[in-house]
């Protein structure tokens, strides 16, 4: 679950995300959408505390990651209340971000491991379950530099649930891939929420948006300018500036 609201972010003197709010319910598959430049990535990151924001609330999972009181005053908890909070959150980047020169199990359970204290005992079994469950048990051993980028993506995304996240951001988990290689991303994000893992997908596959996200919402100019059920908004988009983008990307 996840709560934000206002959500200003400047990057020097240009603002890029002027008061968004979005609220994300457990289990919910949020696509969202938006022409480059929108702001869409640099919401996500701010959720995961890869950005710092202005000004703003953000709550995760009913605790507070950031407030703003009635001056203007931005104040985010204490640092390891931080890595509490976004430690609830795994996120899949565009470009992958495996460690190079670590295997694909080392990858997952390198986290669990340093970063969570688990046993290497407890985690290796997980950690190859997770790895037949995006097909890529007989890769155990490989380096990423192996792998094709299908491979690394769906290697990237098991390594986020290794451990063990109640909420996933993807951050164009396909834009880096060849076409004939998003689909098997794609159809691992699926079965993720048909499992009813809470999820934010910022994507440029109106496909996969119209599909598989309940939600889809649509950003430009640094705000939400609709966010509505995804049959809903794709049947019949209530801005001219949604209907203007669907018309070119469909
Ligand atoms: N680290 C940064 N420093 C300065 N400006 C940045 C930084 N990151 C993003 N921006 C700017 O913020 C604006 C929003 O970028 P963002 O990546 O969030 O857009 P986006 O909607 O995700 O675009 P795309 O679909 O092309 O990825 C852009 O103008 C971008 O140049």
């Amino acid at each position: 679950m996840i709560r934000a609201s206002d959500v200003h972010k400047r990057f020097g003197a240009v603002e890029v995300l002027k008061g968004v709010s979005l609220d994300v319910d457990k289990g919910e598959v949020i696509a969202v959408i938006g022409p480059s430049g929108s702001g869409k990535s640099t919401f996500l990151r701010c959720l995961i505390h890869l950005e710092t924001i202005h000004r703003g609330h953000i709550e995760i999972e009913g605790e507070p990651l950031v407030t703003t009181n009635a001056q203007g005053h931005c104040q985010y908890v204490p640092p390891a209340d931080i890595n509490r909070v976004c430690r609830k959150m795994g996120m899949v980047f565009q470009h992958f971000n495996l460690f190079p020169h670590l295997t694909v199990l080392q990858n997952l359970i390198e986290a669990p491991l340093t970063v969570k204290g688990v046993l290497k005992d407890e985690i290796v079994p997980k950690a190859e379950a997770l790895l037949r469950k995006v097909g890529l048990f007989d890769k155990r051993d490989s380096y990423p530099s192996r792998l094709s980028g299908g491979q690394k993506q769906r290697v990237a995304i098991a390594r986020a649930l290794a451990m063990e996240p109640d909420i996933m951001l993807f951050d164009e988990p396909t834009s880096a891939l060849d076409p004939e290689l998003t689909g098997e991303v794609l159809s691992t994000m699926r079965e993720l929420a048909e499992e009813h893992m809470t999820m934010i997908v910022v994507t440029h596959e109106m496909a996969f948006a119209r599909e598989v996200a309940g939600r889809v919402v649509f950003m430009d100019g640094g705000v939400v300018v609709e966010a509505r059920p995804a049959r809903e908004l794709f049947a019949a988009p209530e801005h001219p500036r949604t209907r203007a983008f669907l018309e070119k990307m469909l």
